[in-house]
């Protein structure tokens, strides 16, 4: 059943300010709301999982507000964020004559966000786009803050752009059609949040988290937290010059895992990469005698809990050797004058950003941890 959506704004300089509406049935009512923008066309990035479920509801909903649309389909999976895919996604576009005054559609999940989002930035040098986030990593994370991109086989998100979207419609309905795996690995960005900053919400998410999974009204609370949480982050900071890299907690471990197994979502999809980076980015403090041995464990016992890796043991086919693994953590963005910086916590919801950390001591935690039963 359709409520009111809840709603998040972000707030930005230059009349990019945006709305994030989070509710059930958005994906139906999306036309008025994209027609809103003022263009006359638009172009549906989706992939074949989402497609049958919800792009012709969307392109029905489009229609009968006015706009031409079309539809352009990736295969699902992180392996689809890809130069290959990119060009195709553009030259998909093009086809539908899309013009810079009309808007490009991201329905999907992160992947298809990411990918449409950079074609957006990219196509006759920028069009406008909206996200329909369908995932719950979307949905609490992806869609919000303008981050696009794609791989490259030398690491992850290692190419895009900055580009904001000018609408956001989280229609929490349509996770009702997700995967248990997807949900979980959604999961693992929720609980970031509350390991970042927000220790009350993180104990909120251990009562709470079956009713996010069963869809029940935590979860559209679950995902007005997060975005309001992103929201707040982004207007503060939103190129990344400081406080945002807090939102990379665990993934300068969880990108390398990515990029390891190859980008191949049968073994490792982007959330299960972060819970396991979460639980090493808590035992890697510990370790360092920035928080206590007890705050590790809490971690990586509710991410276990909820059904997510905490391990580098957990990684389908291995994980590599230390070495391979600090490799692939070269190419991480957050590497300044060739250290690593690395988001750790004092505690839960007390994460802060080092930058300078010293590689043999990863290597000595990661040889450890690789030997760990
Ligand atoms: N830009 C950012 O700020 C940001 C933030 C976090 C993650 N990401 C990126 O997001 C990506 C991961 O996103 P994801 O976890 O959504 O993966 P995804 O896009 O691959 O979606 C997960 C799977 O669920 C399917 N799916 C999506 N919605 C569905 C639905 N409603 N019903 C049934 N199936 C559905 C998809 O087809 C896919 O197979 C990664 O590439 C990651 O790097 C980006
Ligand atoms: O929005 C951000 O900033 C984030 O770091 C959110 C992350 O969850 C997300 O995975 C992001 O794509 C990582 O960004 P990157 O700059 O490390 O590629
Ligand atoms: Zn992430």
């Amino acid at each position: 059943m359709a409520t009111d959506p809840l709603s998040v704004h972000v707030d930005l300089d230059g009349g990019r300010d945006y709305d994030i509406l989070i509710g059930r049935g958005l994906v139906a009512s999306a036309g008025p709301r994209i027609a809103a923008l003022g263009a006359r066309a638009a172009g549906i990035v989706t992939d074949t999982n989402v497609a049958p479920l919800y792009a012709e509801a969307l392109r029905t909903s489009l229609e009968g507000a006015g706009l031409r649309a079309g539809i352009v389909t990736v295969p699902p999976g992180e392996a689809s964020k890809s130069y290959g895919r990119f060009a195709e996604v553009c030259d998909g576009l093009l086809a539908l004559k899309i013009e810079r005054n009309d808007v490009v559609v991201a329905l999907g999940g992160g992947v298809v966000g990411d990918l449409a989002g950079f074609a957006a930035a990219s196509l006759r040098r920028g069009v406008r786009f909206v996200q329909v986030p369908t995932s719950l990593l979307a949905q609490v994370d992806s869609s919000v803050g303008g981050k696009t991109g794609i791989n490259s086989p030398l690491g992850k998100n290692l190419i895009g752009a900055f580009h904001q979207p000018r609408l956001v419609l989280a229609d929490t309905a349509s996770l009702d059609t997700l995967s248990e795996r997807e949900m979980r690995a959604g999961y693992a960005e929720v609980a970031k949040y509350g390991l970042i900053g927000d220790e009350a919400f993180f104990a909120w998410c251990e009562a709470h988290w079956q009713g996010i999974f069963s869809g029940g009204p935590e979860r559209d609370e679950a995902v007005a937290a997060c975005c309001r949480a992103k929201a707040g982050v982004v207007t503060r900071d939103e190129r990344e010059d400081g406080e945002r890299a807090l939102l990379n907690l665990g993934h300068t471990f969880g990108h390398a895992l990515e990029r390891i197994t190859g980008y191949d979502s049968a073994r490792l999809v982007h959330g299960e990469g972060v819970a396991i980076g979460l639980a090493l980015a808590f035992r890697f403090s510990a370790r360092l005698g920035l928080c206590g041995g007890q705050d590790a464990g809490r971690v990586a016992n509710h991410l276990a809990l909820a059904g997510l890796p905490t391990r580098l043991q957990q990684v389908p086919g291995g994980a590599g050797d230390a070495d391979s693994l600090l490799d692939a953590m070269a190419q991480d963005k957050k590497v300044r004058d060739g250290a690593l910086t690395f988001i750790l916590a004092r505690g839960i919801g007390q994460s802060f950003i080092a930058p300078g950390i010293d590689r043999a001591a990863v290597k000595a935690f990661l040889d450890d941890e690789l030997a760990a039963g």
